[in-house]
């Protein structure tokens, strides 16, 4: 799929050039790059707000501009208008009723509990935090059990025990089988929430899979051996000291290096108490993926 914001009088901005993701169902997808990488372009691409200028968009086996489609969506904007006179049961019950549903049976209530606002529903919401206000964005996205919840910066302004609770409600959702995708800077959320991620930068796709595939390296070990372990014996053997208690890294090709180091090892007196892949977090697969793109 393709995007260029056309400009008056300029060239036009390449927003997406090109990028072909695909969310599995049940899945939580993850979405980061640095600013200005399209990230909230691709998302108004899926829910139908942008048009592409080439390519095409399938959500939930259809087009994000059929209705019946879209009612099966939560959706939380980057930037929220929320109207500042209204207190957060009436601003629900419209958006309920925006949805098809009755409000009365929207289960409106909970969902202002379970976004931690229980104590705030005789508050009018221009009087709301910036977290407040995006806690009542979520219980709007939330609404009507969608099957497909894209949240974009769902954490922004909210305190940190609050993104614990948010990331303990979008497990939840994940586990009742809703598909998540995720547009967040904070990486360690994106980390802890998804198990899928896409690195997008300057409108294109640099790396996209499984969290864990992306993060580990699939031949350095973390190998961690018994204090007393002879530091040197293991450096002539090939492992690199990583750190305190005993712990050494080491590169292998396939299982057959992985246990010719290790009999190495073992040969100097060493002995095993654990062994990993080296994992990276996603700080760092981010950094390389921009590295190699640069
Ligand atoms: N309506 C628009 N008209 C023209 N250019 C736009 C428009 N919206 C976005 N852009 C440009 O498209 C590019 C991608 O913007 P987008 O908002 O999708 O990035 P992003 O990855 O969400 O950034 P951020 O992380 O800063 O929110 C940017 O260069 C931006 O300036």
């Amino acid at each position: 799929m393709q995007k260029t914001y056309r400009r008056a009088f300029r060239p036009g901005h390449e927003a997406l050039r090109g990028v072909d993701l695909r969310v599995p169902v049940g899945s939580a997808f993850g979405l980061i790059g640095p600013n200005g990488a399209g990230k909230t372009t691709f998302i108004k691409s899926i829910l139908g707000i942008v048009q592409p200028t080439a390519g095409t968009v399938r959500v939930l086996g259809g087009s994000p501009e059929d209705p019946r489609i879209r009612a099966r969506i939560g959706y939380l904007p980057e930037r929220l208008h929320l109207p500042g006179s209204w207190k957060p049961h009436a601003f629900l019950s419209t958006v309920a009723r925006l949805k098809g549903l009755e409000p009365e049976r929207a289960g409106i209530p909970r969902l202002l509990e379970r976004v931690g606002l229980g104590d705030a529903l005789e508050r009018r919401i221009g009087g709301y935090s910036k977290g407040m206000r995006q806690r009542l964005g979520l219980a709007a996205a939330l609404m009507g059990e969608p099957e497909l919840l894209i949240l974009d910066e769902p954490t922004d302004g909210i305190d940190p025990l609050g993104r614990v609770e948010v990331r303990r409600l979008l497990q939840e959702e994940v586990r009742r089988g809703t598909t998540l995708f995720l547009n967040s800077h904070l990486l360690a959320e994106t980390e802890r929430v998804c198990d899928r991620v896409a690195i997008l930068a300057r409108g294109q796709v640099l790396r996209e899979g499984r969290l864990g595939e992306l993060a580990s390296n699939q031949s350095r070990w973390l190998a961690r051996f018994e204090p007393g372990a002879d530091a040197e014996a293991l450096a002539r053997a090939g492992f690199t000291a990583a750190g305190p208690e005993g712990r050494y890294l080491v590169e292998a090709a396939d299982a057959a290096g992985l246990n010719a180091a290790l009999d190495k090892a073992r040969a100097t007196g060493a002995l095993l108490v654990e062994l990993k892949r080296d994992a990276q977090d996603l700080e760092t697969v981010l950094a390389s993926a921009m590295e190699v793109a640069a």
